[in-house]
């Protein structure tokens, strides 16, 4: 499989800073937020399948605005897959003709351009010859890691989460982890935000990242703008056993 980093920032401020969304091969969205906004318009349209980690506008902004840009150019609608929590937010609170228009009944609902797919924990969703797997997460709101797997060992993006003990134990649980790609929103100054916002702070994810027992290439995310030097040096000072290196919008990684 290869994944390609259209944004891994916890925040906008500039043509560096796109909020996440991972591109899977040419059809699969690992959250939505504004990196996508870069896809020209034929590889918008090529999206079938968007995984969503949790409800927040940084990971989701750009999936009103896709189905009605390319909605009229497909065949078939594009299928939005999260938890339930996450759905009813997204029914309520975007797809609710006020935000924006309930596209799961249009043109009608039969055969609309949004599909809301519920998926549960631990469940595998198979794609062709790829399979993606909620893993469990602890965050502000109802939210899931994913494991992906396409027969080349796993790589397991962490979402929003701060230190999850289930999360471990399920990275453990790979038979042949080769990437992860874990966030730490936030610098060991800002640690008290870092537990009210439930994110991870770099020596939360030092800690974190003595818990894994495989070697995977450790790749971190979601880092607030203007604090990326500061909390990969305070990670690298944490002294983790698995070395750590900052995720780049515009990286691929192939497994
Ligand atoms: N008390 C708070 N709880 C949660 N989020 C907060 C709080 N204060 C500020 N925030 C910010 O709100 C943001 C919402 O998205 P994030 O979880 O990425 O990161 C969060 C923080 O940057």
């Amino acid at each position: 499989m290869k994944l390609k980093v259209l944004g891994c920032s916890g925040g906008i401020g500039g043509p560096e800073a796109r909020t996440t969304a991972f591109l899977a091969d040419n059809d699969i969205l690992i959250d939505c937020g504004t990196g996508v906004g870069d896809l020209a318009l034929e590889e918008l349209a090529a999206i079938d399948h968007i995984f969503i980690t949790h409800s927040h506008m940084d990971h989701i902004v750009a999936i009103p605005l896709i189905v009605d840009a390319v909605g009229e150019m497909r065949g078939v609608p594009i299928t939005v897959h999260a938890i339930p929590e996450v759905l009813r937010i997204l029914r309520a609170h975007i797809f609710n003709w006020l935000i924006w228009p309930d596209f799961t009944a249009i043109p009608d609902r039969r055969r609309p351009f949004l599909r809301l797919q519920p998926i549960k924990v631990g469940e595998d969703v198979r794609l062709g010859t790829r399979t993606i797997t909620p893993l469990p997460a602890l965050h502000s709101v109802p939210a899931v890691a994913y494991r992906l797997d396409d027969g080349n060992g796993q790589l397991v993006y962490s979402g929003d989460t701060t230190y999850s003990p289930e999360l471990i134990a399920a990275i453990n649980a790979c038979p042949d982890l080769r990437h992860l790609i874990i966030e730490t929103a936030f610098s060991d100054e800002q640690h008290g935000l870092a537990l009210a916002a439930r994110h991870l702070s770099p020596g939360m994810v030092a800690a974190f990242l003595n818990e894994i027992r495989s070697a995977p290439e450790v790749h971190i995310s979601h880092i607030k703008p203007g604090q990326a030097e500061r909390v990969m040096a305070q990670i690298a000072a944490a002294g983790a056993r698995l070395h750590a290196t900052a995720l780049r919008q515009g990286q691929i990684i192939e497994f």
